[in-house]
C-alpha cells in the first residue's frame, strides 16, 4: 500500500504490542516516518540502558528504518501533547488498550479507565494541537452475540456486548461518532478487527504476551514448544457443528496492510466524519479445528481439555469484508500457509 502524499509523520499509540509492531512494519515499508508512545502495561519494556522496547530494535533491524520511542501512557496529557508538537505529528494509529475479553470480565474498572479515559485524554490532545486524523483499533466484540452472519457495519453494535472490553471498543466508537459530529474537521476510521494471529514472514516478531497468555493462538504456540502442558477449550456445549466456539481468524500481516489501506482514507478530500470497517478474512474457524490445523502445522499433537465456558464469549464471529475491499482497496488472502 503507498504513502499518502502529505501525510509523513505518524503516531503509534501501542505500538510495541502485537498488531502495533507489525502494522509499524507496514508502514516504514511505505515510507512513513513512526512515532511511538507506549506505557508497556502489556508488552516488554526497553531493557536496561536501551531506548526501544525489544520488539521495536527488531523492527528496525527487519526494515533498516528508525523507530522513535517514548515510554509513556496516554494517559499523561502533558507528556502526550508534548509528543505531537516535538515530531509534527500528521495521523494517529490508536492501538494502546488493554485487549482480552475474559481478563475484562474480572478486571472492569482497569479496562474503562484505560480504554475509554485513554482514547478521551487522546482526542483531547489532538484536538488542542490540531491532529483531526486517527485510526481506531477497535474490535468485532461491538457487535455482541451477532444475528446474522456474514456480519457487516450495518449489524447492530453494543446491544447485549458480552464484557467490559468489548463495552469499553463500543464506548470509544460512539464517543468518536459524537465528536466528529460536534466538530468539523476530523477523519476518523474504526477498524473493526476479528481475531488476528500469525506473525511476521521472518519469524523475528511475533505474539509474546507478557504472563500467561488469555488468547488462544499464542496459549496453542506456547504448548506446541512445550512452555505450557495443554490448552483448555472453553466450553464444549455451545451451539456450533463441533459445539466449540468459532471465530474469523485473520493473518496479523493482513491487519497491519489494513492500516495503511486505512491511512488512504485521510488523502480522500470527501472523507469527514467516523467510519467503520470490518476487518476479517471472512472464514469462520473452531477452536477445534484450530488447534487441529496448529497440530498438523507443527507436525505434533496439542495436547487439550475441553473445560468451562469462559464468562464473556460468544459462540460465532465472522466478518463480512465487503465494505473493506471496496473501499480500502483490500483483497481477500487466501494463499495456502498464510491463512490457517
Ligand atoms: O486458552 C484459551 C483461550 C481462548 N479460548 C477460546 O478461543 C476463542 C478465541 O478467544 P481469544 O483468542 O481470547 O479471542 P476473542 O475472545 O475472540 O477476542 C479476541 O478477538 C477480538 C476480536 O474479535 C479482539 O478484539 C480481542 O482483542 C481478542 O482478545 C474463544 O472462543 C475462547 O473461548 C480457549 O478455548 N482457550
Amino acid at each position: 500500500m503507498s504513502k499518502v502524499e502529505g501525510l509523513d509523520t505518524i503516531l503509534v499509540t501501542g505500538g510495541a504490542g502485537f498488531v502495533g509492531s507489525h502494522t509499524i512494519v507496514e508502514l516504514l515499508k511505505a515510507g512513513y516516518k513512526v512515532v511511538v508512545v507506549d506505557s508497556c502495561i502489556n508488552s516488554h519494556p526497553p531493557k536496561e540502558g536501551r531506548d526501544l522496547p525489544p520488539v521495536l530494535e527488531r523492527v528496525q533491524d527487519l526494515t533498516g528504518q528508525t523507530v522513535t520511542f517514548h515510554h509513556l501512557s496516554i494517559l499523561d496529557r502533558e507528556a502526550l501533547k508534548d509528543v505531537f508538537l516535538k515530531h509534527k505529528v500528521d495521523a494517529v494509529i490508536h492501538f494502546a488498550a488493554l485487549k482480552a475479553v475474559g481478563e475484562s470480565v474480572k478486571r472492569p474498572l482497569d479496562y474503562y479507565h484505560n480504554n475509554i479515559t485513554g482514547t478521551a485524554t487522546l482526542l483531547r490532545v489532538m484536538g488542542e494541537v490540531g491532529v483531526k486524523r486517527l485510526v481506531f483499533s477497535s474490535s468485532s466484540t461491538v457487535y455482541g452475540p451477532a444475528k446474522y452472519f456474514p456480519t457487516d457495519e450495518e449489524h447492530p453494535t453494543g446491544q447485549g456486548v458480552t464484557n467490559p472490553y468489548g463495552r469499553s471498543k463500543f464506548v470509544c466508537e460512539e464517543m468518536m461518532k459524537d465528536l466528529a459530529k460536534a466538530e468539523e474537521g476530523w477523519q476518523l476510521v474504526l477498524l473493526r478487527y476479528f481475531n488476528p494471529v500469525g506473525a511476521h514472514p521472518s519469524g523475528d516478531i511475533g505474539e509474546d504476551p507478557l504472563g500467561i497468555p488469555v488468547n488462544l493462538m499464542p496459549y496453542i504456540a506456547q504448548v506446541a514448544v512445550g512452555r505450557r502442558e495443554r490448552i483448555n477449550v472453553f466450553g464444549g456445549d455451545w451451539d456450533t457443528p463441533d459445539r466449540t466456539c468459532i471465530r474469523d481468524f485473520m493473518h496479523v500481516m493482513d491487519l497491519a496492510e489494513g492500516h495503511t489501506a486505512a491511512l488512504t482514507k485521510f488523502g480522500d478530500p470527501a472523507f469527514s466524519g467516523a467510519k467503520p470497517f470490518n476487518l476479517g478474512r471472512g472464514k469462520g474457524v473452531s477452536v477445534l479445528e484450530m488447534i487441529a490445523a496448529f497440530s498438523r502445522a507443527c507436525g505434533k499433537e496439542i495436547p487439550y481439555k475441553v473445560v468451562g465456558r469462559r464468562e464473556g464469549d460468544v459462540p460465532t464471529m465472522v466478518a463480512s469484508c465487503a465494505l473493506a475491499e471496496k473501499e480500502l482497496g483490500l483483497e481477500g488472502h487466501e494463499e495456502p500457509g498464510r491463512n490457517v
